[in-house]
């Protein structure tokens, strides 16, 4: 039996990566060196796995910053605003593309299916000319063949590629012009020799309907047929196939699936269906996703049921390894009883070797890791009793009073100006502040000294921000490394990592924690320093907590308790906080969900299930406080058609959202929906350094104040700002509030006509 990976970590044990790719940017090193670096992480990684011992590695999994743009760019699929910015797009195209430049804007970032992983949506339009420009798969595949490894070059599929992007009015019509730009890559690697490619198609996990399928499997004929010495292997991940007894007729030579997400759904199909004869199946075995060390002899029970369904299989993670860490090497510091349970990129190697040992007669490694399970198992505080009492308990998870009697005491409690505007919580995370934290977390620094550092910081903020006469303020959430990870480390329950890195956006990472146990509260997480911002302000100063349901979908979550219930677990915990906050003086709170939109499930079907308990958990967390205690939300990402219900349900007070990225699409949700809460539909994008000017805001306020009320409106930045630099964020807020400013005035003016 052999083995595969389909996509592995691309930052390098100690993000080498984010470090070559930050250097670069700020011209600290040449291009020529940018490229060596890259190159030598793509080796190494390649290196790691042929060492390993796994049988089919990929290639061109790489990226300089996200393979979708990769993609985009090697087919000439470049927005209009950067089109002629090189006579022959290089790689200052590509990262305009990613992070815009002082023209145009950057291209939408969303996220890759229901992961914290986030892409770069490709941009079609009338002008687009699809060609293949740069073969990238091919470059990769002959790169690791010098080394002397041969490799399986991964490509997104042309269906999936074009679902997920913009402008594009005929899904099949567009897949149709790629076509042939994809056969010319694969002919090219079949001439390179290649024996087999990976094809990601993972929308074939999302519900399609038949004709979609039929025409998936109709290119994949038309593919297949251009290509006949060369193996495709159609990747799927995330989820079970929807139409499995339509696609298993496409000609390929081998079909990748997950059998871990809605594993027992994907098997039934493969038992009722069947699998081809003749082909391989690529079985998604162990959890790509998670880091928790996989039961060996469960794995090996459905590797046999696989078997008697196939008789070719190969064992493989159930997705990209781009998801977790690299490696547990370096993780010195967490306690054996948790370390040994765990399973990084490194690990899953190792794990799926052992797999293949045990399947073979030899369980050595299989019973190491089955004790070390059970120790895990056993481990304290994985179970607390009055936390599960306090969880069975909940029943009611509304605030005592209406949203509408709420509106009149805040409006009387508050006396905002129309148009308020405020920011959505992280003032720039400058390298002082970072390295003032590595130096008191290396001791180098005292607690006290530290904290006066914080207090310096949040008290500089509010007075810049009472200076840029910002209605509502922040603290600045100076004392964070990120929003997720410093909750995790305050809450019982919680391990976390010192290197567990994972990709988030281009060179960005975040380091999620990892819920073991049961989780409860400690002691107060952010009233020390929200108490410390409030007191130096007559002004609002927001408190600011991060929701469970964006807690539990970005950390590695323990999968012997429901997810709802650990969601739960979070929520009450956060009750805790948010009471502490109100009687501690903090009138205005934020509980920011970013992630309630991206944990979507990938079927349809499970959307109602999966939204009704992220609005509760939320509602568990916030409905005990006061009527004139105003409840915020965030989130960053558009596409919220299809939860604005949801959205509405959370019934907090205010809710800010992104939307400056996608040029305005998400104003157009709200011409068909009537909502009457709060809301802010960030004016300007923050991922980028670029400082918008008044007037592309001004414009951004009046396209929302088409379908919303002046009175429910609130003028904000689409985002946290913790990634821009300090002068950057200065300008664009006075340019922030002056365009609310001058929209203010010219409404008032109308109104006292
Ligand atoms: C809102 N977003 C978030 C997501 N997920 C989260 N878990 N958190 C989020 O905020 N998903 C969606 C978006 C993604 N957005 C971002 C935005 C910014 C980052 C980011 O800036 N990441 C940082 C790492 C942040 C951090 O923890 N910093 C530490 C320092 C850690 C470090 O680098 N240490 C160095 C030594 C120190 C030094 O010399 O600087 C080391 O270990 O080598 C801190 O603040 O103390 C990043 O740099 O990538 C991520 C997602
Ligand atoms: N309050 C957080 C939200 C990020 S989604 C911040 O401002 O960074
Ligand atoms: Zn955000």
């Amino acid at each position: 039996m052999k083995t595969a990976t389909i996509g592995y970590p691309r930052i390098g044990a100690h993000r080498e990566w984010k470090k070559a790719l930050e250097a670069y940017w700020k011209k600290d090193i040449t291009e020529e060196t940018l490229l060596s670096d890259l190159k030598q992480i793509r080796t190494e990684n390649l290196k790691k796995q042929q060492g390993k011992g796994i049988d089919f590695i990929p290639s061109a999994d790489a990226s300089w910053y996200d393979h979708m743009l990769d993609t985009a760019l090697s087919l000439n699929i470049i927005p209009k605003r950067f089109r002629d910015l090189e006579k022959t797009p290089g790689l200052e195209t590509y990262f305009a593309i990613a992070r815009g430049n002082a023209g145009a804007v950057a291209s939408e970032m969303t996220k890759w299916f229901n992961t914290n992983y986030h892409y770069i949506v490709p941009e079609f339009d009338s002008g687009t000319l699809p060609a293949l420009v740069n073969n990238r798969w091919s470059q990769a595949y002959l790169e690791a063949k010098a080394e002397g490894i041969e490799t399986t070059p991964v490509l997104v599929g042309p269906y999936t590629f074009v679902s997920l992007s913009k402008g594009v009015d005929s899904i099949s019509e567009q897949v149709e012009t790629l076509k042939p730009l994809y056969i010319e890559v694969l002919q090219k690697l079949e001439k390179d020799g290649a024996q087999w490619v990976q094809i990601d198609e993972p929308i074939v996990s999302t519900e399609l309907d038949q004709a979609q399928m039929k025409s998936i499997v109709a290119l994949y004929n038309d593919i297949k047929a251009a290509v006949p010495g060369l193996k495709l292997k159609l990747q799927t991940y995330f989820s079970s196939v929807a139409q499995w007894s339509i696609l298993k007729e496409a000609k390929v030579d081998g079909f990748g699936l997950d059998f871990v997400h809605d594993g027992e759904v994907q098997l039934k199909e493969l038992k009722d269906a069947g699998f081809p004869e003749g082909k391989t199946l690529f079985a998604g075995v162990l959890n790509g996703r998670n880091i928790w060390k996989t039961d060996l002899y469960e794995a090996k029970e459905l590797v046999s049921a696989l078997s008697s369904i196939s008789s070719d299989v190969v064992l493989q993670p159930s997705c990209s390894l781009l998801h977790v860490p690299v490696t547990l090497q370096t993780e010195d510091k967490l306690p054996d009883w948790l370390r040994n349970g765990l399973s990084f990129a490194d690990q899953k190697l190792e794990e799926l070797i052992a797999l293949k040992e045990l399947i073979n007669g030899d369980a050595t490694k299989a019973d190491q890791q089955q004790s070390a399970i059970k120790q895990l198992q056993e481990a304290p505080g994985r179970q607390s009793t009055a936390v599960r009492e306090a969880v069975a308990a909940l029943s009611d998870f509304d605030r005592s009073t209406p949203f509408e009697a709420r509106k009149l005491a805040q409006k009387d409690a508050f006396n905002l100006p129309l148009l308020p505007t405020t920011t959505i919580g992280s003032m720039p995370q400058t390298k002082e502040v970072r390295q003032e934290r590595l130096q008191w977390r290396k001791k180098e620094k005292s607690d006290q000294e530290y904290e006066q550092f914080i207090q310096a910081e949040t008290k500089r903020w509010i007075e810049i921000q009472e200076e840029l006469d910002l209605d509502v303020l922040v603290h600045g959430e100076f004392e964070r490394t990120d929003m997720v990870e410093y909750f995790g480390e305050k809450l019982n329950g919680f391990a976390f990592t010192r290197f567990g890195w994972v990709q988030s956006y281009g060179s960005r990472c975040v380091k999620p924690p990892v819920i073991y146990g049961d989780v409860a509260f400690d002691e107060p997480m952010t009233v020390k320093e929200s108490v410390y911002a409030q007191s130096m302000t007559s002004r609002p100063v927001k408190g600011m907590l991060t929701g469970p349901i964006t807690i539990i979908n970005w950390s590695f979550v323990r999968t012997d308790v429901p997810r709802r219930d650990v969601a739960l677990q979070i929520a009450l915990a956060l009750r805790e906080e948010v009471e502490q906050l109100e009687a501690n003086g903090i009138t205005m709170i934020q509980v920011d969900e970013p992630a309630l939109r991206e944990g979507l499930p990938l079927k349809a079907s499970a959307h109602e299930a999966y939204l009704k308990d992220a609005v509760e958990a939320f509602k568990a967390a916030t409905s005990t406080v006061k009527e004139t205690t105003q409840i915020h939300t965030h989130m960053c990402y558009s596409d919220f058609d299809a939860i604005i219900s949801s959205i509405d349900a959370l019934d907090a007070d205010v809710i800010s959202i992104e939307t400056s990225r996608s040029h305005g699409e998400l104003v157009s949700a709200f011409e068909k929906y009537n909502y009457d809460k709060g809301i802010g539909l960030g004016v300007y994008d923050i991922h980028s350094p670029r400082v918008p000017s008044t007037d592309e805001m001004v414009a951004n306020i009046e396209r929302a104040l088409t379908v919303l009320d002046p009175e429910q409106f609130w003028v904000n930045p689409d985002c946290g700002l913790k990634t821009r630099g300090e002068t950057e964020t200065v300008q664009a807020l006075e340019k922030m509030v002056e365009a609310a400013v001058k929209v203010r005035t010219a409404l008032q003016a109308t109104a006292s006509k």
